[in-house]
């Protein structure tokens, strides 16, 4: 058993504790702060001996990794790539080098670049056939997608712009639905893809060429994000309206750079720095703080508690904010395809389980929904709480501060519960007796007990969500770390890349005599229902 292991076999010991007994200690601080946010980690069972077990794991790996990360060393070693996604939002004076070379000159001047075409598309200087552009169709997928999608609607209060729209599936219905009522000779494309052979995103391109076939001089609204100048040029786009970046940022990590530009053309530059400034913030507390006090690795820790030492299978992230409404989306890419592995660096299988399932939805929708299961269900399911103290409608205050009440009696409710006896006092106030009494309280019992934390911070501004994003980034990172898995692949969605290739002629009508049963009869039956 490795090092990791034994600190969680050491950790098991611990569990089973009272959360509300261990919340009476005063000496259990159990809250870490950094900037505008408060992580407050109280309502957890975690006992002070089980964080210091959890901690020593982590000062064994973490701090060299940290550093072989923020270094530039190739510690994506089944990709041979380093790791430099940090280097997007790294301080004008920072200088980093890969293979030798600064690559700080060059980030910088594909900000600038990025900043000075967001002007003038925002300001009319660059139009479209039909004049302004109005809207912009960001084309993409997954990483290409998830961050600016989630972000710009996050900071929807801040856009000033032309209205963004994300294309992702390739589900027609998609692109249908997200054009309808756009006029292409003011729309600006944005094809997003990292390797730019991506066929969902590559599909959805020519779809949008075709969209805009009417449109004079039609290649002169697409522009290109990506690392592959070549295949950027042979879809038609110029290097002028091409913004690039390479290989050593992961694509679920890349919103900080050039994936970034729909935001940017939403918000403006200067409040798309801003949003750096603040994961910026975040980066330097994570390699400077004390573990102890080190919000990222204090969130990976409670993870490590959760999942891997109290066994709970799933997390749920609950950001009490509507405009948060896809960072569960966002953190289920970062968080599963970063950890979603069984396999160690060293080529082993793990010795145990590795990332969570991760799900959730705002609140308070949620509640009406899937709590019945996280209050009454028979699988705790450690819950992610977040919520703003201010929203961005003053004129709607009181439905703030709805939503903060909501927020904190959910964490309330999971950790109290509601006993027999308290259950059969309400049904006996009620008028109900033995055994209907019992019977009807046995229904009402909350077993309490459950595990939440609570992220708190003033309002989101592109400087939170930089923070927020920042935080949950290396928090995948240090249980990768502590792990011991490569966080930065993705091997597993391969697999079902090449069969999808593959099966495509049969969709067509090719011979499918050589696939197992149930996919020849489902084909067979797909066949037969389009009548093609
Ligand atoms: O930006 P690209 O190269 O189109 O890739 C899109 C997404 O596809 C994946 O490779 C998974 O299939 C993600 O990691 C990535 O974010």
């Amino acid at each position: 058993m490795n090092t990791f292991w034994k600190a969680v076999a050491q950790a098991k010991q611990e569990t089973g504790a009272d959360i509300q007994t261990l919340l009476s200690d005063p000496a259990r601080d159990f809250t870490v702060s950094q900037g505008d946010v408060i992580f407050d980690y109280r309502k957890t069972a975690m006992t002070q001996a089980a964080r210091t077990t959890l901690l020593a794991a982590a000062e064994a790996v973490v701090p060299a990794a940290r550093a072989a990360m923020f270094n530039g060393q190739p510690i994506n070693d089944t990709e041979g790539r380093a790791v430099l996604h940090t280097a997007l939002r790294a301080g004008p004076d920072a200088e980093i080098h890969v293979d030798g070379a600064d690559i700080m000159p060059g980030i910088r001047a594909t900000l600038d670049r990025m900043g000075a075409f967001a002007d003038q598309v925002r300001s009319g200087a660059f139009t479209g056939a039909g004049g302004k552009i109005t809207d912009v169709l960001n084309i993409g997928i997954g990483g290409s997608d998830l961050g600016p999608a989630m972000a710009t609607l996050a900071l929807a209060p801040f856009a000033d712009g032309p209205r963004v729209h994300f294309v992702s599936n390739v589900d027609g219905a998609d692109f249908a639905d997200k054009t309808r009522g756009l006029n292409p000779a003011t729309t600006l494309v944005i094809v997003a893809s990292k390797t730019f052979t991506t066929i969902e995103t590559m599909t959805n391109a020519a779809t949008a060429k075709a969209w805009m076939a009417d449109v004079p001089n039609l290649d002169a609204q697409f522009v290109a994000l990506s690392t592959a100048d070549d295949k950027v040029a042979a879809f038609g786009i110029p290097p002028e309206r091409m913004f690039g970046f390479e290989d050593w940022v992961g694509g679920r990590y890349s919103m900080w750079g050039p994936i970034g530009l729909s935001l940017m053309l939403a918000i403006g530059p200067e409040r798309f720095e801003a949003m750096l400034a603040g994961a910026r913030a975040m980066d330097d507390h994570f390699r400077t703080a004390p573990l102890a006090q080190n919000m990222p690795v204090i969130l990976a820790l409670v993870g490590i508690w959760h999942h891997q030492v109290c066994g709970f299978p799933t997390r749920a992230v609950l950001p009490y904010d509507n405009r948060l409404a896809r960072l569960p989306a966002y953190l289920q890419q970062l968080e599963m395809e970063s950890n979603g592995k069984r396999v160690t660096m060293d080529g082993q299988n793990s010795e145990g389980v590795t990332g969570p399932v991760v799900w959730g939805e705002p609140g308070t929708n949620g509640q009406h929904a899937f709590y019945q299961l996280i209050h009454q269900g028979t699988t705790p399911v450690p819950c992610e709480f977040m919520i703003a103290a201010r929203g961005h409608e003053p004129d709607l205050d009181h439905h703030h501060r709805l939503l903060i009440a909501n927020c904190l009696a959910q964490s309330e409710a999971l950790m109290r519960g509601r006993s027999l006896e308290e259950a059969r006092a309400i049904m006996a106030a009620k008028g109900f007796e033995d055994p209907e009494q019992d019977r009807q309280a046995r229904h009402r019992v909350f077993p309490g007990n459950r595990p939440s934390t609570t992220l708190i911070y003033p309002q989101l501004t592109p400087e939170v969500l930089g923070q927020i994003v920042a935080l949950y980034e290396h928090r995948v990172f240090v249980e990768g770390v502590m792990l011991g898995i490569n966080s930065f692949d993705q091997w597993g969605v391969e697999l079902g890349k090449e069969l999808a290739t593959a099966l495509g002629p049969l969709v067509d009508g090719a011979d499918a005599s050589t696939k197992d049963a149930s996919t020849q009869a489902l084909l067979l039956q797909l066949r037969a229902w389009r009548g093609d």
